[in-house]
């Protein structure tokens, strides 16, 4: 919203659905958020409802409580998304590499003294937040004239006291700093991690993980205090606490420069820790496992080689692609899907009704990964028997669960969508509403969607949730007339050029600033 339009009572009314949609998305009641304020709760109550004059000083620190820019003051402001939808999407759109393996890979090239060329990077916000940070301590990263080739030369000494702080904070991908780090310096120090808003994650796993290669790690005023003592065998197994994708990704950085066997058991087999694997194991180092559960790790203490690994496509895109398709009612195809972790996604969309061909099956540039281009046909869905769930692969990935909640919208029947990760991502779904789903949060971690939905345009404030966002965007898609969604700067932090790679796919899609 530009100021020129606050004197007037439908700006004041616009702010006010604006602060209730935020007040909202960060689960706040209009008590607490008062609290933040220093005002009382019905001031915040006239505020939504528009009825209460606001300085500039006071919309100031609205944003400012509510972690979410109301307003902008100069033209380049948060970015918006009009979208007017109801029609068929068509043609064929192929998967970008994905976020998660390249955050690992660019922490992992830390551990190489030679040179590293990570091929296919997807150009998103959080690549460039972990570049920052690597940057800021000393590494080299320079793009290829086409700008999806990185090559990083780590220096012998890395300036840690320069951390750019405030990109570290904006990443939980820091974390896998830990790893690589404890071979480099016997103490350092790391800003605290962020993200998206899911709720509280956990990183007692990751300092568990670490323990055993002598890293003690102490939080203090914002930042990680390390101190690194060598670790105390000569061999070691690790038992991960919890099947996680990042910790595996430590526990393997940690391991590859270490003398001696590692073995990381509850070890997640996702598509990023396989990635990792590939890329370690061009590096020279030992593993045995790769795409199970427990990983053996023969480690190197120097580790120096010259080496190009092509990151494979992302399955949370590719959902995020096919759901775009089946929300509309197209037929599309999605090319260079990464099937096997997809697999369970199509199994249940299979017993929903979808129709749907695959290719047969062709090899990502990693030598690894098994692709195939995936068609889906206009189809009548119904609502599953069983609940919708996420598991650790080779179960239903955790980050396409959200997109379940969008198909099933579409289906005729109840669906229960069960997300037992997140403390906070399903909340978020209850957007959906605003379109004319029907989504009933039983709890914070079910929603029983109920279809189908007869899709209505609606303005809505993107939800501060990469996945969610993404879903809200889908679903306006699918809703005869014209949509917008406001502040969608997140969605870029895990997608490369998706609005205009839908709108060649036939959606009417248009980005405007205030
Ligand atoms: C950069 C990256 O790769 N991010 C992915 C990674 O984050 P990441 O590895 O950081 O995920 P977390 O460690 O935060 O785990 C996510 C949540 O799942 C819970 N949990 C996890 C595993 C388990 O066995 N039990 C359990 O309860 C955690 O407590 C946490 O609340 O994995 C998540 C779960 O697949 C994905 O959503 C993220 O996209
Ligand atoms: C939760 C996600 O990722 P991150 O771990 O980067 O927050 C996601 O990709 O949906």
């Amino acid at each position: 919203m530009t100021l020129t339009d606050l004197p007037t009572d439908d700006a004041m009314r616009r702010i006010g659905a604006l602060v209730r949609d935020a007040r909202r998305h960060r689960g706040l009641t209009q008590q607490q958020l008062a609290e933040r304020l220093a005002t009382s709760q019905s001031a915040v109550a006239r505020i939504e409802q528009g009825s209460q004059n606001l300085t500039l000083e006071f919309l100031g620190r609205l944003s400012a409580a509510l972690d979410s820019e109301l307003i902008s003051l100069g033209p380049a402001g948060p970015a918006h998304l009009r979208v007017t939808g109801g029609h068929p999407l068509r043609g064929r759109v192929a998967v970008k590499s994905s976020k998660n393996a390249a955050v690992a890979l660019l922490c992992a090239a830390l551990l190489n003294r030679g040179r590293t060329t990570l091929r296919n990077v997807s150009r998103i916000v959080e690549v460039e937040r972990i570049l920052d940070v690597l940057r800021s301590i000393g590494v080299a990263a320079t793009w290829d004239e086409h700008g999806h080739d990185l090559t990083l030369v780590v220096p012998d000494e890395l300036d840690l006291d320069g951390v750019d702080a405030d990109a570290a904070r904006r990443t939980r991908s820091i974390i896998m700093f830990l790893g690589p780090l404890l071979h480099r310096a016997r103490t350092f120090r790391l800003p605290y991690a962020g993200g998206c808003d899911l709720g509280t994650r956990t990183v007692q796993p990751h300092m568990i993980a670490l323990r055993p290669f002598g890293l003690d790690v102490e939080a203090h005023a914002g930042e990680y205090r390390a101190t690194v003592d060598g670790p105390a065998a000569a061999d070691r197994t690790i038992v991960l606490t919890e099947r996680g994708d990042t910790v595996t990704e430590n526990a393997l950085l940690a391991a590859a420069r270490t003398n001696g066997t590692t073995t990381i058991r509850n070890a997640s087999s996702n598509y990023m820790v396989q990635d990792l694997c590939l890329y370690l194991q061009l590096l020279g180092v030992g593993i045995e496992g790769l795409g199970t559960t427990t990983l053996v790790v023969h480690g190197r203490p120097v580790l120096e080689a010259d080496v190009d690994y092509t990151i494979s496509e992302d399955p949370v895109e590719a959902m995020s692609l096919l759901t775009a398709g089946i929300v509309t009612g197209s037929e599309l195809t999605v090319d260079r899907a990464p099937v096997e972790f997809l697999q369970v996604e199509l199994a249940v969309l299979a017993e929903m009704g979808l129709r749907f061909e695959l290719s047969p099956e062709y090899l990502a540039a990693n030598g690894h990964t098994r692709l195939a281009d995936v068609t889906i046909r206009p189809s009548e869905l119904h609502a599953p028997i069983d609940k919708v769930h996420p598991m650790p692969f080779p179960g239903l990935n955790i980050d396409n669960l959200p997109f379940f909640a969008v198909i099933a919208a579409q289906a005729q029947g109840a669906t229960l969508i069960h997300d037992w990760v997140y403390d906070n991502r399903a909340i978020h779904l209850s957007d959906l509403t605003r379109l004319g789903a029907d989504v009933r949060l039983l709890d914070p971690h079910r929603v029983l969607v109920t279809g189908p939905t007869r899709w209505s345009s609606a303005e809505v404030v993107c939800p501060p949730a990469l996945r969610p966002a993404v879903c809200i965007l889908l679903a306006m898609l699918a809703a005869k007339g014209t949509s917008v969604l406001r502040n969608v700067d997140i969605i870029a932090r895990g997608y490369e050029q998706l609005y205009e790679r839908l709108v060649e796919m036939g959606a009417d899609i248009e980005v405007f600033r205030d």
